[in-house]
């Protein structure tokens, strides 16, 4: 059995690099749901990877069987890990409703780390980023944060109400914001 802690927040509120520094420290592995789609496109023969770049382009949300196989190869692949650290998954119902029906009995989900952080602010560290991302302008970025608030926060949203959110806000130095989320693990080791 897997287990995963779920890392959601508006794009930009910097998922990949608490997640970085988690797996440096913590002992958990880094699987980022956008860098795995991001490979799957490059691959040479991938049958995806038009589809994927549409996706990436328009700010939508790949279908679930792409992006839970790319995520469960990876986590099968991986050597021993205290756990996984699913970033940037699930975005949206359909990426929920694939995962249960997938990974249930293979997965066990310990909470989900929710950076939250003013959309302003997640849109000009996106602007600012310098990797040439493909979706890092203005237009894309725009209908990123359309889906997040249209379909990823009601998923943040879901989770709440079952009592697994942990929120760290991000709008602050990653020093501030990784003191806060090894507080967060050291208490879910405690349960
Ligand atoms: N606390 C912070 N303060 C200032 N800049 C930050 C902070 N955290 C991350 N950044 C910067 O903001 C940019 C986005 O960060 P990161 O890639 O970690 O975000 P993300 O949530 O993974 O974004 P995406 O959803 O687009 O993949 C990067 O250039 C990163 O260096
Ligand atoms: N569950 C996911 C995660 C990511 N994508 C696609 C669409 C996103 O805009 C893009 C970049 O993700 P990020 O690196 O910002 O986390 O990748 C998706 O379709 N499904
Ligand atoms: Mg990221």
């Amino acid at each position: 059995m897997h287990n995963v802690v779920f890392v959601l927040g508006p794009p930009g509120s910097g998922k990949g690099t608490i997640c970085a520094k988690i797996q440096e420290n913590l002992g958990y592995v880094h699987l980022s749901a956008g860098d795995l789609l991001r490979a799957e496109r490059q691959r040479e023969g991938s049958e995806f990877g038009a589809l994927i770049e549409q996706h990436i382009r328009n700010g939508s949300i790949v279908p679930v069987e792409i992006t839970c196989a790319l995520l469960e190869n990876a986590m099968n692949n991986s050597g021993d890990a205290k756990g996984f650290l699913v970033d940037g998954f699930p975005r949206n119902e359909d990426n929920l409703q694939g995962w249960n029906k997938q990974m249930t009995g293979k997965a066990l989900v310990q909470f989900v780390l929710f950076l939250s952080c003013p959309v302003p602010i997640c849109i000009q560290r996106c602007l600012n980023r310098g990797q040439g991302r493909t979706d890092d302008n203005e237009e894309s970025l725009k209908k990123r944060v359309e889906t997040y608030n249209r379909q990823t926060f009601p998923i943040i949203e879901h989770f709440e109400k079952n009592g697994l959110v942990r929120e760290v806000k991000s709008e602050r130095s990653v020093e501030e914001i990784y003191a806060d989320v090894v507080e967060v693990f050291n208490q879910a080791a405690k349960v």
